[in-house]
């Protein structure tokens, strides 16, 4: 391809534009590809032969356009795009480079040249077209000199520059040259022949316009019948003719094209098929394959699973065999265990009879025995009388004052002190040490009735001395008393530490237990209990009970009284119950004259009575009984010097001292058997005259201070209590009267009263119970 740079100007382009367009015009006006299709659509349309030419036809308007409308720029892209594609596939006489550099004319040159080969049917074997380019396919009838201008075309040597060069003709002005009436052939003039043949009229004029030019000249020459047709005319049906011609051979080779072409596609569609066959044949050899190898791991798994559950029944039956041997065997000692029990059921069973023969035996021997008891029961109060005689018989052979010894346990706080307590013997001895001695003379030994350790209960000591109490109930006088230093746990075990049933001393006990037995003899005593408290403080008797503590001096009956009664303006209050007795101790220990002294923080500074008089009624026989029961909490028997008492705590201290003193002087006479008994050096030994002289049951707790510092306390106290169980008062009497003799002691008390009232004074009295008790002691 030449170069066209700056020959725009000279470039006839409306008789390009006329040739161009004839030829796109009798395309196909319906394709359709859009503009801006890829590459790869183009190169689809492209294979195809038909399709480049409907490419062209689309393209080439815009492109021709583009020039002479003068925006060519806009198309140029897609132009050199489709271009660029034909290059590709081998189109000679053009290339991309030209497009970008070169001018409008050469881009339209490529696109004439492309006609050509579109016209000459090339299609997809374009790349051939290049080797047998420049000559056409069919050999055109060349006429000399002349050279084809579609020869000169296709060769893409334009000479542009040539100034002899013959315009091209549109398809309209060829058509023009060619549109004669009839008869006019002949008569053309040589020129105008000339014309036609030597311009490129011949190429571009419809085929139509050349056969109706042969048929216009085969016409004439027939109609003029043997007439001449001028040589030019022939010479010019000869260039038409070998025009159509060619135009056969083109259209010829075309189809040869064509057919190759659908050949060609129809091998390609075949082998497409083959192998599209082979592939379908290829699957389902493939799918046999997979289903075949599916299958055999199917039945490798299904014997795998069969291998498995083969495996597992095994254990299970091992499992259950294994099971049922033990259950064989555990059947089997069932079977054991029922023979067992079936034997042991019928021992049993023989057993129960032997019993049961027994047990009527024992039965009807109950019966016996039980008509025995009620027999004895019969005979009941006889023998409770006769029992209870018995057993303060047994209570008199112990002696009549009972000496009890009792330990103090360390208080909280006094864990670091010694004991001065060496030895406690099982029949009431008791071994003192006192470290300021020294050798034989350090020891001292004392034996008592019983001895209480630290460790005894309030209950184990109330215990002990419960039958002397219930005596009372028999019409005994009884009195028991508290003795020792200040401090050693005298209120303790006469009243107890608190008011909880474990903690209650000796009194509420006693009166409870009176309370019980009263109880329990109901159906056949009547009692009556009255109780008394009074204290002796500063050798003054006061009442307790009363609530005029300032009261006037009591006077003590230095002689027993009928009723029993020492202090007999006291106040005499009966109780029914433990609670009342409970009431009115709270009222006398609050009564009580108490001060503090160094040996202990509240110290009972006076001596406590609690007087319990019980009237007792034989209800079957109508005899009485009438017991007294004295509790004496005593005042601490600390030596004055010692208590660092001074003022009151002094005198106090004195007339306690003095008391108890005059009690153990008392207690000498009586061991003695003095003829005189000192009782009425204290109020004291005056009170407790009735206990003391004889006919009472007296006890005397003998309270001790662990404390080695209070051992030389603890030795004068152990040396009272010694003196004390050495006194034998003689035997105990009851104050037991007989209905007569009641009638008669009731007639002697209005006889007192009356003489009492008189002024005569006891001495009457006096006289009239001796005189009593003689009557009862015949
Ligand atoms: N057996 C015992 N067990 C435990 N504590 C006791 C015992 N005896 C006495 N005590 C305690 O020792 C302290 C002194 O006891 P208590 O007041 O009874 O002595 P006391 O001899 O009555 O004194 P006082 O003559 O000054 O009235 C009290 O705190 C008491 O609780």
């Amino acid at each position: 391809m030449g170069t066209f740079g700056g020959q725009f100007e000279d470039f006839h382009a409306d008789d390009r534009r006329a040739e161009v367009i004839d030829w796109l015009g009798g395309l196909l006006p319906e394709f359709d590809l859009p503009l801006d299709s890829s590459d790869e659509e183009l190169r689809e349309y492209l294979i195809d032969g038909t399709a480049l030419c409907y490419t062209a036809d689309k393209l080439m308007p815009g492109v021709l356009e583009g020039v002479w409308g003068g925006y060519a720029s806009d198309h140029r892209s897609n132009v050199k795009k489709f271009l660029s594609v034909i290059a590709e596939m081998g189109l000679p006489g053009f290339s991309v480079k030209d497009l970008e550099e070169g001018s409008m004319l050469s881009i339209v040159e490529c696109l004439l040249a492309l006609r050509d080969n579109v016209s000459a049917g090339l299609g997809e074997n374009m790349s051939n077209y290049a080797a047998k380019t420049p000559s056409r396919p069919v050999a055109p009838v060349s006429t000399p000199g002349r050279r084809s201008p579609g020869e000169d075309r296709r060769r893409g040597v334009w000479d542009a520059k040539s100034p002899q060069r013959s315009p091209l003709l549109s398809g309209q002005k060829a058509n023009e040259v060619f549109q004669f009436k009839r008869g006019q052939y002949t008569d053309l003039p040589a020129a105008k022949i000339s014309e036609m043949i030597q311009s490129n009229s011949l190429d571009n004029a419809p085929t139509q316009s050349l056969l109706r030019v042969v048929n216009g000249i085969l016409d004439e020459s027939i109609e003029r019948k043997r007439g001449e047709i001028p040589h030019r005319v022939v010479y010019l049906l000869r260039n038409v003719v070998q025009e159509i011609e060619h135009r056969i051979s083109i259209q010829a080779e075309h189809i040869r094209n064509q057919n190759n072409i659908i050949k060609t596609r129809e091998d390609k569609y075949r082998s497409k098929i083959k192998a599209l066959e082979t592939l379908v044949n290829g699957t389902n050899e493939e799918n046999e394959m997979a289903i075949n190898r599916l299958e055999l791991v199917k039945v490798e798994k299904s014997k795998k699973r069969v291998e498995e559950l083969e495996t597992a029944s095994e254990l299970q039956l091992q499992l259950w065999s294994k099971k049922a041997n033990t259950f064989r065997s555990f059947m089997d000692n069932q079977k054991l265990c029922i023979k067992d029990i079936r034997i042991s059921s019928q021992s049993i069973k023989q057993e129960m009879f032997a019993l049961q023969m027994k047990w009527r035996d024992e039965i009807s021997n109950m019966g016996l025995d039980l008509k025995g008891l009620v027999d004895a029961a019969e005979n009941y109060h006889g023998v409770l009388a006769e029992n209870q005689k018995l057993f303060n018989e047994v209570q008199e052979l112990k002696g009549n004052i009972r000496v009890y010894c009792r330990v103090r346990p360390f208080l909280p706080g006094q864990d670091g002190k010694s004991t001065a307590v060496d030895y406690i013997g099982e029949n009431g001895e008791i071994l003192i040490s006192n470290p300021s001695k020294q050798g034989k003379d350090g020891y001292r030994m004392f034996k008592f009735n019983k001895i209480f350790n630290t460790h005894v209960s309030q209950a184990e000591v109330f215990s002990d001395i419960q039958p002397l109490i219930r005596s009372v109930l028999d019409g005994f006088n009884v009195c028991i008393f508290a003795y020792g230093q200040t401090g050693s746990g005298k209120t303790y075990t006469m009243s107890g530490p608190g008011k909880s049933k474990e903690d209650w001393g000796v009194n509420y006990r006693a009166l409870n237990d009176l309370f019980d037995i009263s109880l329990k003899r109901r159906n056949t005593f009547s009692y009556e209990v009255e109780v008394q408290m009074v204290e002796i403080y500063n050798e003054q008797v006061r009442d307790l009970l009363s609530n005029d503590i300032a009261q006037k001096r009591l006077g003590i009956w230095s002689t027993s009284q009928p009723n029993g009664l020492v202090v007999p303006d006291a106040s005499l209050i009966p109780v029914k119950s433990t609670s009342d007795v409970l009431d009115l101790m709270e009222i006398g220990q609050a009564n009580r004259a108490v001060g503090s002294t160094a040996l202990n923080e509240r110290s009972s500074r006076s001596h406590s009575i609690l007087t319990v008089h019980v009237r007792g009624l034989d209800v079957k026989n109508g005899s009485t009984s009438r017991g007294c029961l004295h509790l004496i909490d005593l005042a601490g028997s600390e030596r004055v010097e010692r208590s660092e008492a001074t003022g009151d705590r002094l005198k106090e201290a004195q007339h306690i001292n003095k008391s108890l003193s005059a009690l153990g002087d008392v207690i000498f006479a009586l061991a003695q058997k003095n003829a005189h008994v000192p009782y009425r050096n204290s109020k004291l030994t005056q009170v407790l005259q009735s206990s003391l002289g004889g006919q009472a049951k007296t006890l005397m707790f003998v309270q001790i201070n662990p404390d080695v510092e209070s051992c030389s306390e603890t030795i004068s106290t152990l040396k009272f209590a010694e003196r004390v169980s050495g006194v034998e008062l003689g035997a105990a009497r009851s104050n037991k009267e007989g209905k007569d003799i009641k009638d008669l002691l009731e007639q002697g008390c209005v006889f007192e009263r009356h003489n009492i009232a008189k002024g005569y004074g006891n001495g009457t009295a006096s006289s009239q119970q001796s005189q009593i008790s003689q009557f009862i002691n015949r």
